[in-house]
C-alpha cells in the first residue's frame, strides 16, 4: 500500500517535496491556504516528472495521488511524514506545529524545510518536541539529494533512524548533524559566497553575469564533485592537504574578503542587482529558467552516475535498492526459462533526447547494451566474475528504429537468446513502450579472456545458465528481422 506523507505549506519548496514524495509512489496531502497553491504545485509536477524518473536506469514507483486539504488537521490524517514548509517565521512555524500535533499520529516524523532556524527554536513550547526536527532541503527538491537533518538534543533517536531510513528511500542524502546551529552547514556557505558577491557588485568590481561565470565555468564544476576539502587536497599536489594549507593559509589573514560586513540593501544596490540579473536572465521565464536548470543538473547527476561518484554514486545505491526483490535484480534461476528475460524497466531520461525531440539514435544502443550487460549478469557473468578475468566482447550489432519515443516515458526491454553454446551468445532484444514495439536489437557476443583478449569458453556455470535459457527460448516464435540486413541496391 502506497505510504502517506503531508505537505504543510505548497510553495516553491513545500512543492518540490510533494513531488519527490508522489514521484517515488507516496500519496500526498497538501493543506497551504494560498488558492493558486494547485496550480502552482501542478507546474512544479510538471517539471519534476520531465526530469526526476530519468535519473535512474530504473524506472521510479507508479507515481502516488497528491490531495489538497482544507486545514492542517485533515491533511496530516494518516500521515507517516509531515513536512512543513510554510514562510520562515518562527511564529507562524510554531503555530503550525501546534495545529499538526493536535491532530498528527505521534509517532510520524514532522521535518521543518527552516533554512535557519535551529530545533530547538522550532520545538519551544510544542507538545511532543522530540517528533520535530530539521529536514533542510536544497532548491529543486525533486532532483537534489540532500537534507540537513538536524534533530537538536531533544531528537527521539528511533525516530531519527526512520528520518533517515525514509529521506534515503526517497533517493535523498540524510546529512545528520549532531549540533544544531543558525542556518545548519550549507546555508552558512552560501551566505558567505552570497555577501561576497553582493559586495563585488556593489563596489563596481563585476556584473552579477561576471560572478556567475566566475562560479559555472570554474569552482562551481569543481565543487559539484568533489566539495571543497577534497579538491583542495588535490590542489596541494602530490603533497597533498598539509602542502596546501601551509601555501594558502596565509592568505587567509590577508583582507581578500568582507568577512561578516554585509551591504546595506538600499533601494539603489537592490535595483542594481535587479537590473543586472535582468539583463543576464530577463530574456526567460522563471518556468524556463528552471527547466534548463533541471536539464543542465540530470546531465551532470547522470555524468557522476557513470562515474559512480558523489552524487551520482547515491542514485546507484538507490538503483540497486529499486531492484533487489524484483525481476530487475533476479538471477538465472529465479527466472523461467522459456519466457524471454526482462532485462530493463526504465524511464527515457532528458538527456537521451535530441534536435528531433524524441530519444536520439545511439541512446538505442546504449539501453540495449545496457540490457546486455543485465542479461550477462543475470548468468553469473557479474562485476566480480570480471574482475577474475572472463567477460563478453560484441562482435556485430543490428538495431532496427520502429517507432519514436519521447523523454519520461517508461520502456521495457525483454531479451532471447537465439543461440548459447561455447563461448558464443547470440540475443534478440526488444524495446516497447507498454504494447508499442519501439525498436529490436540484434547482438552477437563472444566469450573472452580480458588477459588474453582472446575467445575463451566460460565457466561452467554461466554456460549452463546461458544453454538452459537457449533450450527454452527455442520453443519461441521466430523474431520477426531476426538476421535482417540494409538491402543493399547493388
Ligand atoms: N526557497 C528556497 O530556496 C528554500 C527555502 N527553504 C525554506 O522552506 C520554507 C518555505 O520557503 P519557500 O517555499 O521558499 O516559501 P514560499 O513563499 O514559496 O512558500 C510558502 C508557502 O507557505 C504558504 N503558507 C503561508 N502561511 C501558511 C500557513 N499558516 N500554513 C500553511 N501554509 C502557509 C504560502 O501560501 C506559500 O505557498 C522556509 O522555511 C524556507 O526557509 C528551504 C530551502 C530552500
Ligand atoms: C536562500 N535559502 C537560504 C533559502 C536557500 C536554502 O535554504 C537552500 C537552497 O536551496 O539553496
Amino acid at each position: 500500500m502506497a505510504r502517506t506523507a503531508a505537505v504543510i505549506g505548497g510553495g516553491v519548496i513545500g512543492g518540490g517535496w510533494a513531488a519527490r514524495f508522489a514521484l517515488n509512489g507516496w500519496n500526498v496531502r497538501v493543506y497551504d491556504p494560498d488558492p493558486e497553491a494547485e496550480r502552482k504545485i501542478g507546474e512544479v509536477m510538471g517539471n519534476a516528472r520531465r526530469s526526476l524518473p530519468g535519473l535512474t536506469d530504473v524506472a521510479l514507483p507508479a507515481e502516488g495521488a497528491i490531495s489538497f486539504h482544507s486545514s492542517i488537521a485533515e491533511a496530516v490524517e494518516g500521515a507517516e511524514w509531515i513536512q512543513e514548509s510554510v514562510p520562515e517565521r518562527l511564529d507562524i512555524k510554531h503555530s503550525t506545529f501546534g495545529a499538526i500535533q493536535q491532530a498528527c499520529d505521534p509517532d510520524a516524523v514532522i521535518g521543518s524545510s527552516t533554512s535557519g532556524f535551529k530545533p530547538s527554536e522550532l520545538q519551544e513550547g510544542a507538545a511532543r518536541p522530540g517528533q520535530i526536527m530539521v529536514a533542510h532541503p536544497f532548491n529543486p527538491v525533486y532532483l537534489l539529494p540532500l537534507v540537513e537533518l538536524v534533530p537538536g538534543d531533544a531528537g527521539d533517536a528511533a525516530l531519527i533512524e526512520v528520518a533517515k531510513a525514509t529521506l534515503s528511500s526517497l533517493g535523498m542524502y540524510p546529512l545528520h548533524l549532531r549540533k544544531e546551529i543558525d542556518a545548519h552547514v550549507a546555508d552558512r556557505f552560501l551566505e558567505a559566497v552570497w555577501r561576497e558577491a553582493l559586495w563585488l557588485v556593489k563596489d563596481g568590481i563585476a556584473t552579477t553575469e561576471e560572478i556567475d561565470n566566475a562560479i559555472r565555468y570554474g569552482f562551481g564544476i569543481r565543487w559539484a564533485q568533489m566539495g571543497l576539502f577534497e579538491t583542495y587536497r588535490v590542489a596541494g599536489g602530490e603533497a597533498g592537504m598539509k602542502h596546501f594549507m601551509a601555501q594558502f593559509g596565509p592568505a587567509l589573514k590577508w583582507p581578500w574578503t568582507k568577512l561578516m560586513d554585509v551591504p546595506e540593501f538600499t533601494d539603489e544596490l537592490v535595483d542594481l542587482i535587479a537590473g543586472q540579473s535582468d539583463a543576464q536572465s530577463g530574456a526567460y521565464s522563471i518556468r524556463e529558467l528552471e527547466r534548463i536548470r533541471d536539464n543542465n543538473l540530470v546531465t551532470m547527476m547522470r555524468g557522476l552516475k557513470a562515474q559512480d561518484w558523489g552524487a551520482g554514486a547515491l542514485l546507484n545505491a538507490q538503483e540497486k535498492l529499486m531492484r533487489a526483490g524484483t525481476a530487475l535484480g533476479a538471477r538465472a534461476a529465479e527466472l523461467p526459462a522459456d519466457k524471454p528475460v526482462l532485462t530493463a524497466r526504465r524511464t527515457v531520461p532528458l538527456d537521451w533526447t535530441d534536435y528531433n525531440g524524441h530519444m536520439t539514435e545511439s541512446r538505442y544502443l546504449h539501453a540495449f547494451a545496457d540490457a546486455t550487460d543485465r542479461f550477462m549478469e543475470i548468468i553469473g557473468c557479474d562485476a566480480e566474475y570480471i574482475r577474475a578475468g572472463g567477460s563478453y566482447f560484441t562482435a556485430e550489432t543490428h538495431i532496427q528504429h520502429l517507432d519514436e519515443v519521447h523523454a519520461g516515458a517508461v520502456i521495457e526491454i525483454t531479451t532471447q537468446v537465439i543461440l548459447g553454446e561455447g563461448k558464443k551468445m547470440h540475443l534478440w532484444h526488444e524495446m516497447r513502450e507498454a504494447e508499442r514495439l519501439l525498436a529490436t536489437g540484434e547482438h552477437f557476443l563472444l566469450h573472452v579472456s580480458l588477459e588474453t583478449r582472446k575467445p575463451a569458453p566460460p565457466s561452467a556455470e554461466i554456460e549452463a545458465a546461458l544453454v538452459r535459457f537457449a533450450q527454452g527460448h527455442a520453443g519461441l516464435p521466430r523474431p520477426e528481422g531476426l538476421g535482417r540486413a540494409i538491402g543493399a541496391a547493388r
